[in-house]
């Protein structure tokens, strides 16, 4: 299991750990851990270490001190630019210092200038970061981010927020790192928001503390193990029946494509038979796609099927019925879009979606969340794992917070990031794409919460393999998405 932790809870394990540990244990480790990642980036001998106030500048003086030590047999050059704070250093940070100036590194009091640097080490600021970083602490990262040299940041990108992946500010800055080795436990900022773009890829240090030393996690990274009970192999003895349906309610005027996004999501990924029921009905048949049945949404029964609401649904008197007859009736649903919208102008079906038996699946990006939360989209990004904790709780819903590192969380607390999916998803249709496949594994009798992280972790995947192919980031479009998602849900099957 892929456990993502909070500041707190690092705090707190470390707080116990370090009670049954020698003194400068962990840093210790950290500093051998994070020596040995640069070494794999190493592609020359230029390495520049830059060390903060507190202990993730420590971190940084034991890689110093460990790349630059008699002992080692390589080469390094390496340089530090330490910045001490006004209070002093902890022991083991002392310590660390020490060792660094007793080994073969170079210390300097300012960014040399014209060096061609083979590696940069992040150690200004790492979990105890209190406030965005200014003056000439601001000059340095905006210097160091305009090199474009690889860097590794230990533990978290100096300047970015560990539990939220935002850069802490207003306006704030933060190193934008090639690589981040974390420690102790991955956290959920360096995979939202954000933190993607400034992490970099992410490696786990567990610096020798096993799983059974950790409490449970807040929050966890989407991986298929979350939602394996539901991939079992088709039995030959089947028929559509077996596979539940999918109507997807939407296509108001002018939008008649955003339904049938999502009805192609749902009907590559194995509904058994998907029908669109438009507000305003634009044609008998999808040419593209003639399986799919389409229905005029004025006068559909749609029986047992499972509905999708709001891809293209606008806000009419017909949308709302429709919307407000789905949320009384038991059939299972996925509300996005425009559903999401007339749900947040109306405390009366906020109040009955709460109320509901079987719990539904929400898709908000972030504006609609906020419109869902009364905030504005700014707050809702700043911390998205509670926008979508608060959410699941206040609509008794699985909430699914779209955009990088998909936040999805339920109304029992639980939190998952998920880690697949690029910004060839920033496209028109790709969030319709993916309310389709939810529908779709709730038809296929997935449990909300399964259908949900599955949804996202395969849509996400299918955008993963376009770009793999050429397809992508650059021009993907939302109709290459079912395809794409058919091939990973089966590999995933197999
Ligand atoms: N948690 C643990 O058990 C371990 C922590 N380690 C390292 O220790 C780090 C946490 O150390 P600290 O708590 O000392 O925190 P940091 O080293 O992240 O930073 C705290 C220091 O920076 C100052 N500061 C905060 N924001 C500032 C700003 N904007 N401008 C200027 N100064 C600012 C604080 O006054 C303090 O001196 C971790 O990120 C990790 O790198 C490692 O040594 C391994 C073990
Ligand atoms: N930069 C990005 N990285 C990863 N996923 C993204 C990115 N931008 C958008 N997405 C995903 O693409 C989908 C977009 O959905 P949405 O915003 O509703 O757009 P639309 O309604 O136009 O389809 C969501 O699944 C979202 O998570
Ligand atoms: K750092």
């Amino acid at each position: 299991m892929k456990s993502l932790y909070s500041v707190a809870e690092i705090r707190t394990i470390e707080h116990t750990i370090a009670q049954s540990l020698p003194a400068g244990t962990l840093m210790r480790r950290a500093g051998e851990a994070a020596a040995s990642a640069a070494r794999a980036m190493l592609a020359g001998r230029k390495v520049l270490v830059l060390a903060g106030p507190g202990n993730n500048g420590g971190d940084a003086l034991e890689v110093a001190a460990n790349l630059a030590g008699a002992e080692t047999d390589l080469e390094a050059e390496v340089t530090v630019l330490y910045l001490p704070g006004s209070s002093a250093p902890s022991p083991e940070t002392a310590r660390a210092l020490a060792r660094a100036r007793a080994s073969k590194a170079q210390f300097v009091d300012s960014l040399p200038l014209g060096r061609d640097w083979s590696l940069i080490v992040d150690g200004l600021f790492g979990i105890g970061l209190a406030r965005p970083i200014d003056g000439a602490m601001r000059l340095l990262v905006e210097a160091i981010n305009a090199l474009g040299r690889p860097v590794l940041a230990l533990d978290v990108p100096s300047g970015l927020d560990a539990d939220t992946g935002a850069v802490i500010g207003p306006d704030g800055v933060a190193v934008q790192a090639t690589r981040t080795i974390t420690f102790i436990g991955d956290k959920p900022g360096l995979h939202t928001f954000e933190g993607r773009d400034y992490a970099g890829q992410v490696q786990l240090a567990p610096l020798g503390i096993d799983p059974g030393q950790r409490p449970p996690a807040g929050a966890r990274l989407n991986e298929p193990a979350l939602f394996a009970r539901h991939l079992a192999p088709r039995r030959h003895n089947s028929h559509k029946g077996s596979f539940g349906d999918v109507a997807v309610i939407g296509g108001a005027r002018g939008m008649a494509g955003a339904p049938l996004m999502a009805a192609r999501g749902a009907l590559f990924t194995g509904a058994g038979r998907v029908f669109v029921a438009a507000i305003e009905p634009a044609g008998a048949v999808d040419v593209v796609q003639p399986e799919i049945m389409m229905r005029d949404a004025q006068d559909f029964d749609s029986g047992d099927a499972t509905l999708v609401i709001g891809p293209g649904m606008g806000d009419s008197v017909t949308a709302m019925r429709v919307l407000f007859k789905a949320l009384e009736g038991k059939a299972a649903l996925v509300l996005d879009a425009d559903a999401l919208n007339l749900i947040a102008d109306s405390p009366d079906l906020q109040g009955r979606l709460a109320q509901r038996e079987a719990t539904a699946i929400v898709t908000p990006h972030p504006l609609e969340a906020a419109r869902l939360l009364g905030v504005t989209s700014a707050v809702v990004q700043g911390d998205r794992l509670a926008a979508a904790r608060e959410l699941a709780s206040r609509l008794n819903a699985v909430v699914v917070l779209k955009g990088s590192g998909t936040v999805i969380a339920n109304a029992g607390g639980a939190v998952v990031i998920n880690p697949t999916g690029n910004a060839g998803l920033a496209t028109a249709g790709s969030g319709d794409v993916l309310a389709g496949i939810c529908g779709s594994l709730l038809a296929q009798g997935w449990q909300p919460w399964e259908a949900a992280i599955g949804a996202v972790w395969v849509h996400g995947a299918a955008a993963d393999r376009l770009v793999a192919q050429g397809s992508g980031p650059i021009g993907l479009t939302a109709g290459e998405l079912p395809v794409a998602a058919r091939a990973v849900l089966n590999a995933l099957a197999r």
